[in-house]
């Protein structure tokens, strides 16, 4: 017996890791737009890449902050099915990316504090989805992507949320199954847990991830 649990594997940079990811039974791919990330794929390589994701599979671009100039050529040169916004971006600005590309939007919120949590409401009515991750430390160099957890008890009081989420924060194969048992989530994501290095998928790490969330347990 499988699971409804839905898989996101992020900041992928090679057709062997869409490859990777489509055989292990993933539903969301995504690609990291941040420069600074070690997933980073420019707008030619993401081309290359979204082109030959398979039919059914969800093409998520990861942007921080960025400017109109940069969603357009975005949008314009690669195919993508969702925005994934990973910075400070208000609601307002949610809204009008939303508006303007006429695309689903993930807003990310780092989370860790029940304020954090209680912050899902604001942009309820703006965001598609929303993907709870740790919230990076301070002097981190990267807003996401960074392997921690946060304290999934947090999610543990939440009231009815309208929209679709995800958990994201330091998943790992081992701890994928505990996080979702823990937190009810229904979506997962992850970047660095199916690495070998920094920015380097591993095949197995994916599949034995998509293995243990699609797990009923
Ligand atoms: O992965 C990155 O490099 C990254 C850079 C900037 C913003 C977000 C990034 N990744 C996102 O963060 C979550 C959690 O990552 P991890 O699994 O803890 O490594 C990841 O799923 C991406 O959506």
């Amino acid at each position: 017996m499988t699971s409804d649990v839905r898989i996101k594997i992020c900041g992928l940079t090679t057709a062997e890791d869409i490859d990777a990811t489509a055989r292990a039974g993933a539903h969301y791919v995504g690609f990291n737009f941040f420069p600074k990330s070690p997933r980073y794929v420019d707008l030619d390589r993401a081309r290359e890449l979204a082109v030959t994701v398979p039919v059914g599979i969800a093409k998520v671009a990861l942007v921080v902050n960025a400017e109109n100039d940069a969603l357009d050529q975005l949008v314009d040169r690669v195919p993508i099915d969702m925005l994934q916004l990973h910075g400070s971006e208000s609601p307002e600005r949610v809204a009008k990316v939303r508006d303007r590309y006429g695309l689903p939007i993930m807003k990310v919120l780092g989370i860790a504090s029940e304020e954090d949590v209680s912050k899902v409401d604001l942009y309820s009515d703006v965001a598609d989805q929303l993907l709870l991750d740790a919230k990076a430390p301070k002097d981190a160099a990267l807003p996401g992507g960074n392997g921690l957890t946060f304290d999934w008890t947090l999610l543990a009081n939440r009231k009815y949320w309208t929209k679709p989420w995800m958990l994201a924060g330091g998943l790992t194969p081992e701890n994928v199954a505990e996080a979702i048992a823990r937190t009810g989530a229904r979506q997962v994501d992850v970047a660095s847990g199916v690495e070998s290095a920094p920015g380097q998928k591993d095949a197995g790490l994916i599949e034995a991830f998509c293995r243990a969330a699609l797990e009923d347990i």
